[in-house]
Formats: C-alpha cells, sequence, structure tokens
C-alpha cells in the first residue's frame, strides 16, 4: 500500500465500535460501488433506500467496518459478525461520517467561512475569495462553480458531500491554501454534509421559496438553514446577517443565543455594514457604505443592488476573520462579475445589453429584474424557465415575477431533466400571463428577445447563469446562453 493513503483507527475517528472491535480503515465510503479493501462504508438512509441494503455489497468489495443507525444496524448486524467485520452505531450516522472524515483527512485550510439562503451563496463566496486575494492570501471559493481561485476543481453538488469536501480540503491545505469560502446549501446543512469543517465565521444572505421538493415545510427548510449558526459555527464564531431579510431578526436571535459575535448587514441604523446609498450606471454603481458608523465609498464594476449587498456581506466576513478593515475597504474596488451573475455578456450595435444570471427561483427572478431597472434607460426583456425534476410550486411564481417586473416576457426551457418540458412551460405561462411569447427552443428564445432590443434597452436571460449544459432526459447538450447571445447579437447585427 502507497505510505501517502491515509489511515486510521476507528476510535481515533470518534467512531466507537458496537460490535467487532477496533480496526485500521483505509478510507470511508457512503456509496458501496465505490467501497476499496479496507474501507469503512457508511450505511445511511436514505431518501428511496436505507444504505444498509447494500452492506452485503460493500463486504463483498472489502469494507471492514460499516457505520449505521440504529435501524439499520438491526438489519445488517448477523453479516457483519458472519464476516467478522465491525458495525458501528450512531444516533445520526451523518454527522458521525462528517466528524470522521474531517479527522480521518487531518487538514483544512485555517480561515474557512460559509455561506446560506435561498440566493446568493456562490456571490458572496465568491467575492470573500476575491477580498482575500486581493489581501494576498492564497484562497478559494467552494461551491455550485467548483473550486475557484488559487485552487480549480469541478464539483457536482453546491455542497460536497462530506468525504469528498475533506479530501478536497486536506489536498488544498497541503498545497498552501489557507483561507476557502464554502456555500452552504439546505441539502447540505440538512445532512450535515458540513459539520467536519472548522468555521471562523457564517454568513446568511436571504430566505424565500425553494426546494420544496425536498424540505417538507417552509419551517424544516428555514431549520436546515438556521443549523448553520445553531450548529455548525462554534460559539466563538461571527455570524454575518443579512437583516434587510424578514428572517434576518430570527437568525440573529439563534447565533446570539449561541455566543456568537453578530455582524448586521443592511439598510437599518442598527447594521454595523450599512448601505447609506447607491448611484447606479451602466457600467456599474457608485456605493456609499458605513462599518461601524463610519462612511466609505467605493466604485463596483457590478450591476445590481443585491450585488452590493453581497459585496458588504463578503467584506464583513473578512473583517470577520480577522482582517484589517480598512484594507478590506479598499479591496473592494477590485472585485469583479461572478460568472453567470448579473454578468453582462453581449452589447448590440445600438448599444442595448445582454446579460446572464443565475435566477431560478422566484424571489431571484423578481430580485434581478428590478436590480437592472435602475442601470437601464429603456425597456427591460426577460427569458424565463423552470428546471424539471425540481420544485413545481415555484413554477407560475417565477412566470408571475417576470411579468411584473419586466417589460416583455419569453418563457424557454430551463433543463427540462426528465420531465416534458410543454408542461413546464405551461406551468411558468399560467403565472406570465397572456402577454408572455411561448418558444420551447432556448436558442431561438434568445435570437427573437435580441431581436427586440432597441437602443437603451437590455436582455436578462434568466436561470442558467454558468451552466455549460442543457439537461434534457438523462442526457446533457452543449449550451452556454453566454455563448448564444454572442452569436445571436453578432447575427443580428450582421457580423457573421
Ligand atoms: C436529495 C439528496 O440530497 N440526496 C442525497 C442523499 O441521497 P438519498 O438519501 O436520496 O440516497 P438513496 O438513493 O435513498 O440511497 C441511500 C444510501 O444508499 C447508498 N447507496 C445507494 C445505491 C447503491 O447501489 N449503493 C449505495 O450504497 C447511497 O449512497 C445513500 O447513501 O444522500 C446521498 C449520500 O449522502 C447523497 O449523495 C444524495 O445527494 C444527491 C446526489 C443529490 O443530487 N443531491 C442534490 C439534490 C443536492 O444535494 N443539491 C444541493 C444544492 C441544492 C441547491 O441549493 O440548489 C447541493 O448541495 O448540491
Ligand atoms: N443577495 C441576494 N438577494 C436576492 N437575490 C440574489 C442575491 N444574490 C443573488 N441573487 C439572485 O440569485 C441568483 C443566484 O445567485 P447565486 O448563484 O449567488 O446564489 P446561490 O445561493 O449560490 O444559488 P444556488 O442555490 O444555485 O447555489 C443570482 O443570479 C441573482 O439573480
Ligand atoms: N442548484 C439548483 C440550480 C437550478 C438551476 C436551474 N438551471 C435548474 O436547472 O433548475 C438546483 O439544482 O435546483
Ligand atoms: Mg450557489
Amino acid at each position: 500500500m502507497p505510505t501517502d493513503v491515509p489511515q486510521s483507527s476507528l476510535i481515533a475517528l470518534g467512531l466507537t465500535p458496537h460490535s467487532g472491535g477496533d480496526r485500521q480503515i483505509t478510507g470511508l465510503s457512503v456509496d458501496s460501488r465505490q467501497v476499496r479493501p479496507g474501507h469503512l462504508f457508511a450505511a445511511l438512509p436514505g431518501t428511496k433506500v436505507h444504505g444498509a441494503d447494500f452492506v452485503p455489497a460493500a463486504l463483498a468489495k472489502g469494507a471492514v467496518a460499516v457505520l449505521t443507525d440504529r435501524a439499520g444496524a438491526a438489519l445488517v448486524q448477523a453479516a457483519l459478525s458472519e464476516a467478522g467485520a465491525t458495525l458501528v452505531v450512531a444516533e445520526d450516522p451523518r454527522q458521525a461520517l462528517a466528524y470522521a472524515a474531517a479527522l480521518f483527512f487531518g487538514q483544512q485550510p485555517a480561515t474557512m467561512i460559509a455561506v446560506t439562503g435561498t440566493n446568493g451563496k456562490t456571490s458572496v463566496a465568491t467575492f470573500t475569495r476575491q477580498i482575500w486575494q486581493v489581501l494576498g492570501y492564497e484562497a478559494v471559493n467552494i461551491g455550485t462553480t467548483g473550486v475557484e481561485g488559487a485552487y480549480s476543481a469541478p464539483s457536482n453538488h453546491t455542497t460536497p458531500e462530506p468525504i469528498t469536501l475533506h479530501r478536497l480540503l486536506a489536498e488544498m491545505a497541503k498545497t498552501g491554501i489557507t483561507h476557502a469560502a464554502m456555500e452552504a446549501s439546505s441539502h447540505g446543512l440538512a445532512q450535515k454534509r458540513l459539520d467536519g469543517v472548522t468555521l471562523r465565521a457564517a454568513a446568511f444572505t436571504n430566505f424565500t421559496q425553494d426546494h420544496l421538493d425536498y424540505h417538507a415545510t417552509f419551517e424544516d427548510y428555514f431549520a436546515a438553514k438556521a443549523g448553520l449558526f445553531g450548529r455548525v459555527l462554534p460559539e466563538d464564531g461571527v455570524a454575518v446577517i443579512n437583516m434587510d431579510d424578514p428572517k434576518g431578526e430570527a437568525m440573529a436571535e439563534i447565533a446570539h443565543a449561541r455566543g456568537q459575535r453578530v455582524i448586521r448587514v443592511g439598510h437599518g441604523e442598527e447594521c454595523e455594514m450599512r448601505l447609506l446609498g447607491k448611484r447606479p450606471d451602466a457600467t456599474g454603481q457608485d456605493v456609499r457604505f458605513a462599518w461601524e458608523g463610519k462612511p466609505q465609498m467605493v466604485r463596483l464594476s457590478l450591476i445590481g443592488e443585491f450585488q452590493a449587498m453581497n459585496v458588504l456581506t463578503a467584506a464583513a466576513l473578512v473583517i470577520g476573520c480577522g482582517a484589517d478593515p480598512l484594507s478590506v475597504v479598499q479591496a473592494l474596488g477590485h472585485l469583479t462579475t461572478v460568472r453567470g451573475r448579473m454578468q453582462q455578456v453581449a452589447v448590440r450595435e445600438n448599444g442595448a445589453t445582454v446579460f446572464v444570471d443565475y435566477a431560478h427561483t422566484p424571489d431571484a427572478v423578481a430580485t434581478a429584474l428590478s436590480a437592472l431597472r435602475p442601470h437601464v434607460l429603456g425597456k427591460i426583456v426577460v427569458i424565463v424557465g423552470a428546471g424539471g425534476d425540481r420544485d413545481r410550486t415555484k413554477r407560475p411564481l417565477m412566470g408571475r415575477a417576470a411579468t411584473d417586473h419586466a417589460d416583455m416576457v419569453f418563457v424557454t426551457d430551463d433543463n427540462p431533466r426528465t420531465e416534458d418540458p410543454a408542461l413546464i412551460r405551461a406551468a411558468v405561462m399560467e403565472g406570465a400571463g397572456p402577454t408572455a411569447i411561448e418558444v420551447g427552443d432556448r436558442a431561438e428564445a434568445i435570437l427573437l428577445a435580441v431581436d427586440k432590443l432597441e437602443p437603451g434597452d437590455a436582455l436578462l436571460i434568466a436561470g442558467k447563469g454558468h451552466e455549460t449544459g442543457q439537461v434534457i432526459g438523462t442526457d446533457v447538450y452543449p449550451f452556454d446562453d453566454a455563448e448564444q447571445a454572442s452569436v445571436a447579437v453578432a447575427a443580428l447585427d450582421g457580423k457573421i
């Protein structure tokens, strides 16, 4: 066995053997198909099946120990003693796995933060990383767009699973990464994926509708997010809370109750990081804000008030982690657009602009369009759609938000996945109303929308942001909104 393969005893990983005695393990897996000889297999209760069903398969592949809950233990005890493998039973096996993975891989960047909220996680994590880099730190952001910054890696999840996450964190720490900003998705929090991460600070951006396919109720969805402050962030951590959100007060209460230092961000007088005013123009905005009562000015090459709020949230996180506030303020002028978030991707010969944005919730569509309005003198055209195999109830609300906040609406396909695209569009159209134009093919919708642009107008292509593929059925077809917009502009302006 190569010497760089980490090894550890179960007890050293905080896992107490229930039967079979302590073991040296050479790896961890949650999927029986990924088990290697010497592994601990975590047989987790799932939404579809119980991982315990796959214990025989895991043992056949060489697993020497199994971590599971009580229900799982009852199912696998006999098979384990027959194979001479160790059983570990935990009240919460997902949390036990997260702690074990952190100990197994050993290292993580010394300064880590996490961001939760329905919208804005990727943006805040990216700005946090950018500020750290301007200050001279080796920094990354980890989330929907993969790992970016001083280290690059793709990612299938917004919040990676604990094993993948801690392998990655250890690898990055070894290469000298000292600062990491993570996204904490509600799935990730509910499944305790980041419980083994040592956080210095955490932020809450906002709470609106999404993922009601996974979380049974709004309360469950909120409880998952609140877990970041109520459980994951330690007592000596710093909580950065957006007080403009109706749930800000409740989140700040949770942080206070844990004894965490709270930095409030928002428009209100009570906020330590307070937005005082902004002057939007075609290429960005001048922003006036106050840090602990002291007014500051910065020029941001970013569109939309929500991006200014995301920047202030990121600044508060960096300050919360100990950076000098004045240096942080000075760094803000260097920030650049987050890929696929209110990103200007093309300009027509007549001056009309095209933006790509990742708004895929009703609130995000409303926020993105109203944020764009003060930067635009003419009309706003929007392209909107909704993804298949996701929260169905948000579809008409997204259509409605588009009609309420734009002057012209095109309804098209997002990622239909395994659903019938026509039915998804019909649900979006129901909210968008009779004035909306339905065009199934996304490339055609972009071409038609770009064609409507007159001087001073802007088009917002919502929903897919940085994505480079369109998922139809289970296949992924190359598709990039930014590229399609450039092609449409070039074609209509007679450049190709
Ligand atoms: C809905 C959801 O989050 N599901 C996660 C959950 O799976 P599950 O409970 O559905 O698992 P299951 O299919 O019932 O199987 C139970 C167990 O048996 C195991 N198994 C299954 C089959 C097999 O042959 N062998 C085997 O061992 C599975 O690995 C699992 O541990 O537990 C699994 C193991 O921890 C996760 O991999 C899986 O994430 C899946 C891949 C996923 O797609 N999650 C998405 C929805 C997600 O997490 N998204 C958020 C972003 C959301 C957002 O903000 O937009 C993210 O952070 O990326
Ligand atoms: N602070 C905010 N308030 C409201 N809407 C926002 C905010 N920040 C971003 N948005 C909207 O949400 C979209 C997604 O932003 P971002 O990718 O930063 O969010 P996210 O929380 O990471 O999303 P995901 O759940 O997909 O990971 C943006 O394109 C924008 O339309
Ligand atoms: N992380 C989100 C992204 C949605 C992006 C949108 N393009 C879609 O496919 O619905 C989700 O998986 O729900
Ligand atoms: Mg994200």
